[in-house]
């Protein structure tokens, strides 16, 4: 599977500010950048963090996109998935309307009746590790169902666990013309952090976009040497 984690981060790195709610750092440029990449995935996934604080509907809103889509015989949208331990998505969530497949994938640790609430809300459950999603194992169960180009969005804790796993072929982050700051606002990667081992990255471009620069890296050597 190719592993695509896009998202956008302001000068100083965050991915929001200290509150983290939904933070505008992309312009209409950049957001139609992002539409161009979920319209060219199979699904495009994100962490239970980022559905608790945006609220997001990951399609791709670009009419001609759809409609390319329909034409190749695919699905008009690529599917959804959230990485979701405990299985805390809301069941009034965006990224369960009926807009789309969403996969959520769960922990063994997850509460059956929470499992079962998100089922009967539409969405389809797997289960993948024991008291976290395991990224290996979350990513073979939606290669196992058709998914060969994922997309990931964010946030912090989710791209790190997937570079901690030696799962990314590419990031692309588009760096915003503001300043956030704050010890505790999310960044591109958090989790644990690395202290050796860090992935290597080639640098494949450099562009302006809106008032920002979008910068894009294959990603060259990883933690397992994958
Ligand atoms: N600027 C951007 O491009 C962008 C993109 C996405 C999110 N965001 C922001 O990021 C913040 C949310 O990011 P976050 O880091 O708090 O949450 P996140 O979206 O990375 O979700 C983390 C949660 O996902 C679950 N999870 C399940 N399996 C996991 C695994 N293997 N590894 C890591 N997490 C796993 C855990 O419950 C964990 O708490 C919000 O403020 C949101 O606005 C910004
Ligand atoms: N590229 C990008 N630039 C931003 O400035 C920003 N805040 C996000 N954030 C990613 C996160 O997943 C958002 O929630 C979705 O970009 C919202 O997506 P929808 O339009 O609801 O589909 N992404």
């Amino acid at each position: 599977m190719y592993v695509h984690v896009n998202a956008a981060t302001s000068a100083d790195g965050k991915l929001a500010s200290r509150d983290r709610s939904q933070l505008r750092i992309s312009g209409p440029e950049d957001f139609d950048r992002v539409d161009a990449i979920r319209a060219d995935s199979d699904a495009v996934a994100v962490g239970v963090g980022t559905v608790l604080a945006d609220d997001p509907s990951l399609t791709v809103t670009d009419e001609e996109r759809v409609a390319d889509r329909r034409a190749d015989g695919g699905s008009p949208q690529p599917a959804r998935v959230v990485f979701d331990s405990r299985a805390r998505t809301p069941t009034d969530a965006v990224v369960l309307d009926d807009a789309a497949t969403t996969y959520v994938l769960v922990a063994e640790a997850a509460p059956e009746p929470r499992r079962e609430a998100l089922a009967a809300a539409g969405a389809a459950v797997l289960v993948a590790g024991t008291e976290r999603v395991a990224p290996a194992t979350g990513l073979a169960a939606l290669a196992d169902r058709g998914v060969d180009r994922l997309m990931v969005e964010g946030g912090g804790e989710l791209i790190f666990s997937l570079f901690e796993a030696g799962l990314v072929d590419e990031l692309t982050v588009y760096v915003g013309a503001m300043v956030v700051g704050g010890r505790g606002a999310p960044t591109l990667a958090d989790g644990e952090g690395f202290v050796e081992a860090f992935p290597e990255l080639s640098l494949d471009g450099v562009e302006r976009l809106d008032d920002g620069v979008l910068l894009r890296w294959t990603v060259e050597g990883q933690p397992d040497g994958a």
